[in-house]
């Protein structure tokens, strides 16, 4: 594979793009029978337009985003763009032009003036624009576009086009984000010569244009997750599913990127011997609870490695159902893989990762099983659903098939149906691993991360917690 990796993303032939006239009928529908307001929909279009940028370009590494904000609603698109991204942690710049007074971009000028975001007249650009940006936001054109483009912006179109050729020895230049359409491209036809700008990201709103087709660039997002299902039947849309709470999907082909190369610079304040807590119980839920308040999802998710008596370790993600001085407890089936070899040998180890704050957590310990009424607890604590699950799966044998399982279920839905208590399989419950190693990794630059380990000590009789610092 040679650390060659295609990411996932939606195949691109399944999406349907739109004709310039479509696009413009579309905004009059959504804008009139359909009860959306043009603040409503810029709104939404430039915030996902910056969720896209954020979820490629990273503020920490394309901190400087110069918006070239042109006279039309795309030019409002990244307006709004430029006041989420300021909020996202970057640091943006506005070329604004061609104003229109309306009270919509009046507005918008005023937030972002408020924000204290720069605006700069075309003479104010810097000559060179690719050594003070890096991130160059196309909010020039958008549905719109006819004809050649005429000034300022014909001026403004060139420069990005002279900047990526000139470039091309440069170690890092800026990346070009086109909002909707590649300014300056014809909506249908795109590059006719050949000699248009070459977005590195295009963000399509609502659906792509068919200019869309003939960009290549790495980063293709759709943006306006706001089209109401009349619209889409009306107009046959083949748009592909938002994920979960998302603004922005990826579409078109999926970058290609090189495994090698990925790595992330951990930023975080140091994490001394002085602050820590003489308990690692303690101080473990300080970061549990630091990890859930950061939003984290399943902060209680660990990875756990095992081995059985032919000392081979496996691991698997289990979730955290408690924590105290007894030890780190998790439920599962004692017939399972886990449990068989825990029954060998009882020793595992716990993993956390809170990658959002660049924690780690390592546990190791020696490994029994709750009592039978601590399971029983739990078991009838979670949802019934799970619990005519947990009575179906023979945990890590072998199924013929998903709908053999199905088949169990409903028919233990049935003969449940008016049952009150769901009686837990013997050979399900939980473990606790009592800690005899816990260790805190705070990762740090340059990879000299912080590594606070705890180890049981007797001390006159008695057993306290010493504290050592690893080498990261
Ligand atoms: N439903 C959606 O997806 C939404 C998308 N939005 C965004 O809106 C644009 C379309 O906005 P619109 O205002 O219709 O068009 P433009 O942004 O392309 O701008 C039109 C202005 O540009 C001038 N223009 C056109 N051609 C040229 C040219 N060759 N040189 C200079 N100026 C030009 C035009 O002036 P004219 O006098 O020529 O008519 C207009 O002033 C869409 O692409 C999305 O980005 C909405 O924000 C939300 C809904
Ligand atoms: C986030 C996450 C949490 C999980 N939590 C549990 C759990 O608490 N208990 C469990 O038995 N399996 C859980 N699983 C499934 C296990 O990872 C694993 O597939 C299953 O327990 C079988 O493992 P084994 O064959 O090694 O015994 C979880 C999986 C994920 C991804
Ligand atoms: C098979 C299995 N069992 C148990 C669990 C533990 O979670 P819960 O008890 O919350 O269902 C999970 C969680 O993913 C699981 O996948
Ligand atoms: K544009």
């Amino acid at each position: 594979m040679a650390g060659r990796l295609e990411s996932c993303s939606s195949d691109p032939s399944s999406v349907s793009y739109l004709t310039q006239r479509e696009a413009a009928e579309i905004d009059e529908e959504l804008m009139g029978p359909l009860g959306f307001s043009v603040d409503q929909l810029m709104e939404l279009a430039g915030l996902s337009v910056a969720t896209s940028i954020a979820e490629v370009y990273k503020a920490s590494e394309y901190k400087r985003v110069l918006a070239i904000c042109g006279p039309g609603n795309n030019g409002g698109d990244g307006l709004v763009a430029a006041r989420h991204l300021f909020h996202f942690g970057y640091k943006p710049y506005i070329c604004y032009p061609k104003r229109t007074p309306k009270p919509l971009y009046t507005g918008l000028v005023t937030q972002l003036e408020s924000l204290r975001v720069p605006f700069l007249s075309v003479e104010d650009l810097p000559p060179d624009l690719s050594t003070e940006y890096d991130i160059l936001l196309d909010a020039v054109f958008g549905f719109s576009f006819h004809g050649a483009a005429r000034p300022p912006f014909d001026d403004i179109l060139r420069r990005l086009i002279g900047m990526r050729k000139s470039d091309q020895t440069n170690k890092k230049s800026p990346v070009i984000v086109s909002i909707d359409i590649p300014s300056g491209w014809h909506v249908e036809e795109g590059d006719i010569s050949g000699e248009g700008i070459k977005p590195d990201m295009l963000v399509s709103l609502t659906a792509p244009k068919l200019c869309a087709k003939q960009f290549h660039g790495p980063h293709h997002f759709l943006g306006g997750r706001f089209v109401p299902p009349p619209i889409a039947e009306k107009y046959n849309l083949r748009l592909p599913p938002y994920p979960g709470a998302s603004m922005c999907v990826h579409i078109g082909k999926a970058p290609q990127v090189d495994i090698s190369a990925m790595r992330e610079n951990y930023i975080s304040p140091e994490f001394h011997e002085e602050e820590v807590d003489a308990d690692p119980i303690k101080q473990f839920c300080k970061w549990f609870e630091e990890a859930v308040a950061a939003g984290l999802r399943e902060a209680n998710a660990m990875a756990l490695s095992t081995a059985g008596k032919d000392g081979k370790p496996s691991s698997r993600m289990v979730l955290l159902k408690g924590v105290d001085e007894d030890g780190f407890v998790w439920y599962t089936n004692y017939e399972s893989q886990k449990g068989c070899q825990l029954s060998e040998n009882p020793w595992a180890s716990l993993l956390f990762y809170w990658e959002s704050l660049n924690r780690q957590v390592r546990v190791e310990g020696s490994v029994e099983k709750v009592s039978n009424e601590e399971s029983e607890k739990y078991f009838h604590s979670r949802p019934h659903g799970s619990q005519i699950g947990a009575i179906v799966s023979k945990q890590s044998s072998i199924v013929p098939g998903r709908q053999v399982l199905h088949q169990q279920y409903r028919e233990l839905e049935e003969k449940f149906s008016n049952v009150n208590l769901i009686p837990k399989p013997e050979h399900w419950g939980g473990y606790r691993l009592k800690p005899e190693l816990i260790e805190f990794w705070q990762g740090q630059q340059s990879r000299l991360h912080d590594r606070l380990q705890y180890r049981p000590q007797e001390i006159d009789g008695r057993q306290v917690w010493k504290i050592v610092r690893l080498a990261p």
